[in-house]
């Protein structure tokens, strides 16, 4: 599975506010970026963090590109995926709609009552992993499911893990002209943190968009 990061940041590498806000950091030439990356995938995937903050929708803007898909024999809309180890999503998530197929990612310590809830709402449920989800073993099981093409829209814990796994091919950052500040606001990649052994990328891509640039890296495995 091709697996590719994609996040905005303001210039001191914060997703959101210390109060994880969203803000805007993208202008509409970005998010038509992101759209295009949305049209090309086969599923997006958040952790549960991103949808308690922000009640993502996480499909694809343009009807045009819509749909293109389905003349490609795809579904209008990728697939959503949570990253959501106790199965904290609420069954009222706009991204538990019917605009497309949902799929949770869950350890062994989500309760039993909630997985029930969720199935309920339209989740495809897929246990992996003890405490926390297991993401390359869940990856391996969105495999069998068609997913080929897996865009991350973050936040920070699940980038971190990605890259921790070795699990990322590209990352794309755009950079807005902003100072978000905080050092209690999350950021591209958190987590433990590296002490060695950083990810290594090499930078593929500069381009400025809106007022702000687009940062585009292979990730060397
Ligand atoms: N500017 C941007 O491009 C974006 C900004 N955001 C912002 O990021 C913030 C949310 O980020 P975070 O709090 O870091 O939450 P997150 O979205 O990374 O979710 C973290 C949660 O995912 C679950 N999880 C399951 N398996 C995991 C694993 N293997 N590793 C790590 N987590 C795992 C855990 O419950 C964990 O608490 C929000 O403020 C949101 O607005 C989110 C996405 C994009
Ligand atoms: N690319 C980008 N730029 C920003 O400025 C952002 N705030 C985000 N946030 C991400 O987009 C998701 C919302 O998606 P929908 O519009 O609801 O489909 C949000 O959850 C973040 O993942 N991204």
């Amino acid at each position: 599975m091709e697996v590719v990061v994609n996040a905005a940041t303001s210039v001191d590498g914060k997703l959101s506010t210390r109060e994880r806000r969203q803000v805007r950091i993208s202008g509409d030439e970005d998010f038509d970026r992101v759209d295009r990356l949305r049209a090309a995938a086969d599923a997006v995937l958040v952790g549960v963090g991103t949808v308690l903050a922000d009640d993502p929708h996480l499909g694809v803007k343009s009807e045009d590109r819509r749909v293109q898909r389905l003349r490609n024999g795809r579904s209008a809309n990728p697939a959503r995926v949570v990253a959501d180890s106790r199965a904290r999503t609420p069954p009222d998530a706009t991204l538990l709609n019917d605009d497309a197929e949902t799929y949770l990612l869950v350890s062994e310590a989500a309760p039993p009552e909630r997985l029930a809830t969720l199935r309920d709402a339209g989740a495809t449920v897929i246990e992996a992993g003890e405490e926390q989800v297991n993401l390359s073993a869940a990856f391996d099981q969105l495999e069998t499911e068609g997913v080929d093409r897996l865009l991350v829209e973050g936040g920070g814990k699940v980038i971190f893990s990605l890259f921790e796994a070795g699990l990322v091919d590209e990352l794309s950052v755009f950079v807005g002209s902003l100072v978000l500040g905080g050092r209690e606001a999350p950021t591209l990649a958190d987590g433990e943190g590296f002490v060695e052994d950083f990810p290594a990328l090499e930078l593929v891509g500069v381009d400025r968009l809106d007022d702000g640039v687009v940062l585009e890296y292979r990730v060397e495995s």
